[in-house]
């Protein structure tokens, strides 16, 4: 089966001074339809970095990414755009909702950027909103709503283009014990029941054990991923 999401020996220098800063240095890295991997490591280790790649907003300085067996770097910039709109879900920490529209205008506009009809888009929304719990808040403006469900319409936003890919960036930065299992809970669940291949990068090693498996990174580099569970003390 072709991996959802693949790097290859992938590198990534940036311009530092006179010389370069590896912050990605030969990763490999597969990830399943249906899997939730967690990616921890030390701060400055590559985690962002790696998500950028692999969300196909920053281009490797050499190596491979491909999402559903499409090698990124192959497309030009417009189907590139298209790939990351139809096939990639990111989840950044902040959930970056627009003050003035309700939870299910919120979905509504990422559809609409892709030419879904008001109608249709709508009726997805409603449906996404459920997923995530919140069918009952779907006219709520994000003053109105925590810290956790605001992070919930967040995550319903990412699933709105059906996508094949989930990156997810710290989720439960801003919340507490109780929020953040729920919501690397709700992650789970929707990638095995969507069927997608997550990457959820964090710091709190006590929700590793919700996923199915964890790779860390140190200094760009990325050790095999190993099973959630025997992770305690990744
Ligand atoms: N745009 C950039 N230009 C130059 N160097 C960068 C840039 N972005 C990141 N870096 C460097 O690349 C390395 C990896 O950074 P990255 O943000 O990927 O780490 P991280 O593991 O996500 O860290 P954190 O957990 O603190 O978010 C760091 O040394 C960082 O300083």
């Amino acid at each position: 089966m072709t991996p959802a999401l693949s790097l290859t020996d992938v590198v990534l220098d940036y311009p530092d001074g006179e010389g370069t800063l590896r912050a990605l240095d030969r990763v490999d890295l597969d990830v399943d339809a249906g899997r939730i991997l967690s990616l921890a490591g030390p701060s400055g280790s590559g985690k962002s970095s790696l998500l950028a790649v692999a969300a196909a907003l920053t281009r490797p300085t050499s190596g491979r990414v491909a999402v559903g067996g499409t090698d990124v770097a192959e497309l030009a910039p417009r189907e590139r755009a298209r790939l990351r709109l139809e096939r990639i879900g990111i989840v950044f920490q902040q959930p970056n909702l627009l003050g003035s529209l309700t939870a299910v205008e919120q979905l509504q506009i990422a559809a609409h950027l892709r030419g879904a009809s008001p109608a249709a888009s709508r009726a997805r929304a409603l449906e996404l909103l459920e997923v995530v719990g919140l069918a009952e808040s779907s006219h709520r403006r994000p003053h109105q709503l925590s810290g956790g469900q605001r992070q919930r319409v967040n995550i319903a936003r990412a699933l709105m283009g059906s996508p094949q890919v989930l990156l997810v960036d710290e989720p439960t930065a801003a919340l507490d014990h109780e929020r953040s299992a729920a919501i690397v809970a709700l992650l789970a669940r929707a990638t095995r029941d969507f069927g997608l291949a997550t990457v959820m990068v964090t710091h709190d090693t006590e929700y590793i054990p919700l996923t199915d498996a964890v790779a860390t990174m140190h200094g760009g580099r990325l050790a095999p991923a190993v099973p959630a569970g025997a992770s305690a003390s990744a």
